[in-house]
């Protein structure tokens, strides 16, 4: 059929066709897992590369056509996601909060908003400095090149009225993940560019090659009839036919397993939705068990395993396999605040009213999309991104902000279970996000935009950190989620400074001829107490971007895994996924998680190519 699913699920094995043992097991066919799993099992027909995949997914595939369409990136189909809240957060005045957790085949590049954008140089230049050598951003490039394959936009008329500008030597010309300029853009999204140029934001020609600050275009992942292309079409379906990759769908991974020499050797799983207790079978894996099970779950099994902070595992009556206090900590994501303007004199076609007041223009917009698979509803999420410096929103509080951050004590605001070594490894990334927070070439609030009065404004880099705990007396519910969003008032400060800047942007000279009205928070607001109280109702705690949970630092400083993405403490295993992550890049984090398992791919490929310890 349409998607041949008929043959991927043929292809899909059986939980009695498992052998014993695979070389590799990757848990979790997500995103980051379906990437690993497409690099280690390739060229199967010559030694020694011919190596046994196994891809252990709690779901199971997507199959409904829709979910290709640009506009399901604003759908989040619900059977698509883990079932999951956070706590009850004190700094936005007890709201539970969203959260975002993929649970499908392809894993949230199956059902994000596409939004295909790099972090600038200095987000990943920071890791490095983080003490992880060889993730700064020239070393990342090549995997974001090759992870990617950029399509010239079909439509030239659309990419001269947009201005739309790129350089093609920052993308591969061959990779698995496509990327273009769909075929639209909206009239006001040129007149709000103009007015972020009057106000200190100028354009840049292009984001990707780490220049993603002040304001730009991105593309979609989306190929060139405007298919999404995911980690499934690109890194899944074209090696349907290789001998030695195996997917197992609708299995949990409970724990991986370790001989008395700390090596992980095998992973135990159940099939999904049996209730505690059900049997478990034990797969093998004679090389590396990769995980990629996402920022949620990643940690839960590693904690599950025995991997974790002391004090949690022995409350769950876990055996201590590896003492790190890191496991579930550092959780990061970009909390963002719905901020509402209308536009009184708004252009004809506009995003807000056209197709609701204007029928001919609303089948128009249909016909144009079943015709052609054009117009407005060929885009996704959006293509427009501010990006903003704080220097640029706040020129003369910033200091302030950057001040009050460094004399807090460290502890103050991190979760109570922190270690001497964890606040150690928060001074570290405190340090380097003040840097940020003064530099003219790094976003600290995103203003994605698209020709709409209203928008999300997302705090890129939060000094707030979560956590993601195992519930004590059930291991197999899921974890307990803390994000701990604006916990910190420096991230609330921050915040006023972007409201107060959105303002600045909307009173621009080019903005005037749409009449900007305030909806939200509104003019009566203006002092910092009104607006901080205005923040903590309206802000949110995720925009999908939850990463941080088992993060690549050195063990003094609270990491959990090493640049090679080594587990610290045992041998065998790795983390291949977002939750590697130090400090959250000031992007939409799909293209950075493809870069991040193509470079875990080569790193797993080369240890095994050297010999193993
Ligand atoms: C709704 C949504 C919208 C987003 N929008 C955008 C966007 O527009 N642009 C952008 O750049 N980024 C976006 N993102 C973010 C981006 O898609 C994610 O950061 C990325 O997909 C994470 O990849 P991952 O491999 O780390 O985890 P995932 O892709 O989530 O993969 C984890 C996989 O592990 C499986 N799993 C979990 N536990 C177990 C277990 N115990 N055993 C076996 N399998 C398990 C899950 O089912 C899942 O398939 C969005 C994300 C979401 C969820």
């Amino acid at each position: 059929n349409y998607l041949g699913h008929d043959e991927l699920e043929r292809r899909q094995i059986d939980p009695g066709a498992l052998k014993t043992a695979y070389d590799y097991i990757v848990v979790g066919g997500g995103q980051s897992g379906l990437v690993i799993a497409n690099r280690l099992s390739e060229d199967p027909t010559s030694e020694p590369s011919h190596m046994l995949v196994l891809v252990i997914e709690y779901g199971t595939f997507d199959n409904n056509p829709a979910q290709l369409d640009p506009t399901s990136g604003e759908k989040y189909p619900p059977g698509d996601l883990f079932n999951v809240t956070a706590v009850p957060q004190p700094g936005i005045g007890n709201r539970t909060g969203t959260v975002y957790a993929a649970s499908v085949v392809g894993g949230g590049s199956t059902i994000n908003g596409m939004l295909f954008e790099r972090g600038s140089a200095e987000d990943y230049d920071n890791w490095e400095r983080l003490g992880n050598s060889g993730w700064g951003f020239s070393q990342l490039l090549p995997y974001f090149k090759k992870s990617t394959k950029f399509n010239t936009p079909v439509d030239p008329a659309v990419v001269a009225f947009g201005n739309i500008t790129w350089d093609p030597s920052v993308y591969g010309t061959d990779g698995p993940i496509q990327a273009t300029y769909p075929p639209w853009v909206w009239p006001g999204t040129k007149i709000q560019l103009k007015a972020f140029n009057e106000v200190g934001v100028p354009t840049q020609f292009e984001a990707a090659g780490g220049k993603s600050y002040n304001a730009y275009w991105v593309p979609n992942n989306v190929n060139r009839t405007n298919y999404r292309s995911y980690a499934r079409s690109g890194y899944y379906d074209p090696v349907k036919s290789r001998p030695n990759l195996s997917l197992l769908l609708n299995y949990r991974v409970n724990e991986v397993l370790f001989s008395k020499a700390k090596h992980a050797h095998s992973a135990r799983i159940q099939a999904r939705g049996t209730p505690n207790g059900a049997p478990t079978i034990t797969v093998g894996a004679n090389t590396e068990i990769v995980l990629c099970a996402g920022w949620l779950h990643t940690p839960q099994i590693l904690q599950r395993s025995g991997i974790g902070p002391k004090a949690l595992l022995t409350a769950a009556g876990i055996p201590i396999i590896s003492d790190l206090p890191g496991v579930g900590s550092n959780l990061q994501d970009h909390p963002p605040a719905e901020i509402r303007f209308s536009y009184e004199t708004d252009v004809f076609p506009n995003p807000t009213s056209s197709a609701q007041t204007n029928a001919t223009f609303a089948a128009w917009v249909q016909d144009e999309w079943t015709q052609h698979r054009s117009g407005p509803l060929s885009i996704p999420t959006g293509n427009n991104i501010g990006a903003i410096p704080l220097t640029t929103m706040n020129p003369t509080g910033y200091k302030a902000i950057i001040a009050k951050a460094l004399a807090q004590t460290p502890a103050a605001y991190l979760p109570k279970t922190y270690t001497a070594e964890q606040l150690a490894g928060f001074v570290e990334q405190r340090k380097i996000l003040t840097a940020s927070y003064q530099s003219p070439t790094n976003g600290i609030f995103e203003v994605p935009f698209r020709g709409s009065g209203s928008t999300a404004l997302c705090l890129e880099k939060p000094m707030s950190r979560g956590t993601v705990t195992l519930q004590t007396t059930d291991l197999y519910a899921e974890p307990i989620i803390d994000f701990n969003t604006n916990i910190n008032p420096v991230d609330v400060d921050l915040t006023i400074s972007a409201v107060r800047f959105y303002r600045t942007w909307m009173a621009a000279p080019s903005m005037q001829q749409l009449s900007p009205a305030e909806v939200s928070p509104g003019t009566n607001l203006t002092t910092d107490a009104e607006l901080s109280t205005w923040v903590s109702t309206s802000m949110g705690t995720s925009t999908a971007h939850s990463c941080g949970t088992a993060a690549m630092m050195p063990q003094k400083l609270g990491g959990v895994v090493s640049p090679e993405l080594l587990v610290y403490g045992v041998t065998g295993l790795s983390v291949g996924d977002i939750s590697m992550i130090p400090l959250i890049p000031a992007t939409h984090t799909c293209a950075t998680v493809y870069a991040i398992s193509e470079k875990a791919a080569d790193l797993i490929k080369a240890r095994a190519a050297s010999g193993y310890p």
